[in-house]
């Protein structure tokens, strides 16, 4: 089977997709730097230290594996921060993809998987967003995600690089069987927070922002299961190389580069996300309403028809509510308090 590099594959994400891609056959060759993931969520495959913005290092991964193809994740990831050192984010996101890009290039790998975002949308409109509308990120995380989309389109025409954009909207939930979950640290996504208030780990929950113009004046997210997104990772790396067996679409030596909507289609404001963890934990915290936090769009919902059309993909966990059930066992698990069990059993969830 083929031999899949994973730059970021020691992440929340990246861990998650190391477990699909196994599940598929391939092998896989996690290259990570750890400043944001964990040694031991690589539960399979080869793992190397290192980042991407060393070239050396790379071209030594290149040469010890035989790489067929790349899922990229490294990034740093927190669109607030990014507003206040934007630099930093075009440093690690994309003259570290860059770097990689050129590295592909030594070593003649033209197929990739890029972890891209919803935030490329910007401020969105109150429909679902498609992959043709308007892109206007409104935080440097996001306009370094998008131009790093630029780069692969140009690269795909230039070169013959084969690439696919997933535009993850927000990832949440764990394994449904409970090996890997989200550890972030700090945390700052919403769900694994408002988790921590629940179990007892912090005072209360922030919200960001309670005057935007929706329902609830709260901001609006597309949350989708983490597994969920790992099988979309191997559905776009079967379809890249596929396309490398028969050179469809194109001659041999052109490329393509494509991008999907990974979402549920459902959007959920924080409030009803706060509630939602309440009904599915039975627990009780306090709320605190606090100002908007830099760089935040309002409403950010997905519609992932391309993705169902053309890679097949069909979300398993599409309800808010499994999506923080797996949380809430991974992170009680781990806790040790096992405060998730009164409403989840450990073991496969529905
Ligand atoms: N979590 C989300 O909701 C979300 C949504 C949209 C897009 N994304 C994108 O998905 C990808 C994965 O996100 P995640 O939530 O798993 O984040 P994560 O922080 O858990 O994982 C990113 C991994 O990349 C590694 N990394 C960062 N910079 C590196 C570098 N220079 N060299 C080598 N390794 C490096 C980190 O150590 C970490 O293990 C990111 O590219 C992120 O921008 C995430
Ligand atoms: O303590 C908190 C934390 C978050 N929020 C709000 O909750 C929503 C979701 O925030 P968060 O979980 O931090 O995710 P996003 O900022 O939407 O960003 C995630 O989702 C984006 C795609 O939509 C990705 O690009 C980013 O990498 C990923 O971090 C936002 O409105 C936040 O303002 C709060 O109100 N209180």
């Amino acid at each position: 089977m083929p031999t899949v590099l994973i730059p970021g594959g020691a992440g929340f994400i990246g861990s998650h997709t190391v477990l699909a891609l196994q599940a598929a056959g391939f092998d896989t060759v996690v290259f990570d730097n750890l400043s944001n993931g964990h040694r031991d969520a690589v539960t399979a495959g080869a793992f190397v230290k290192g980042d991407i913005r060393d070239a050396a290092a790379l071209d030594r991964v290149f040469e010890e594996h035989r790489i067929d193809a790349v899922i990229h994740f490294a990034a740093l990831i927190e669109a607030g921060v990014s507003v206040r050192d934007p630099l930093a984010f075009y440093d690690n996101n994309v003259s570290g993809t860059l770097c990689l890009l050129e590295a592909m290039r030594r070593h003649a790998v033209r197929t990739l998987v890029f972890s891209s975002t919803a935030a490329v949308y910007g401020n969105a409109g109150t429909a679902a967003i498609t992959e043709t509308d308007e892109k206007k990120p409104i935080n440097p995380y996001a306009h370094g995600k998008r131009m790093v989309e630029h780069v692969l389109d140009d690269m795909a025409r230039a070169e013959g690089l084969r690439a696919i954009a997933l535009r993850y909207f927000n990832a949440a939930g764990a394994d449904p069987e409970g090996r890997l979950g989200e550890r972030h640290d700090p945390e700052t996504h919403l769900i694994p927070l408002v988790i921590q208030a629940a179990m007892g780990q912090r005072p209360c929950i922030k919200i960001f922002g309670t005057d935007y113009d929706t329902p609830d004046g709260t901001c609006i997210r597309d949350y989708i299961h983490v597994s969920d997104l790992a099988e979309a990772h191997v559905l776009a790396l079967k379809r890249l190389l596929s396309q490398d067996e028969t050179g469809s679409d194109t001659s041999q030596n052109r490329g393509s580069f494509d991008a999907f909507n990974l979402g549920n289609g459902q959007g959920y404001s924080v409030r009803q996300v706060i509630d939602t963890v309440r009904s599915v934990t039975g627990q009780s915290f306090r709320t605190e309403e606090s100002g908007r936090r830099p760089g935040d769009p309002a409403r950010l919902v997905a519609n992932a028809g391309r993705a169902a059309d053309i890679l097949g993909w069909r979300p398993r966990f599409n309800a808010l509510e499994d999506i923080v059930r797996h949380a809430w066992a991974y992170a009680s698990g781990r806790d040790g308090t096992g405060c998730g069990n009164g409403t989840h059993n450990s073991g496969a969830m529905p």
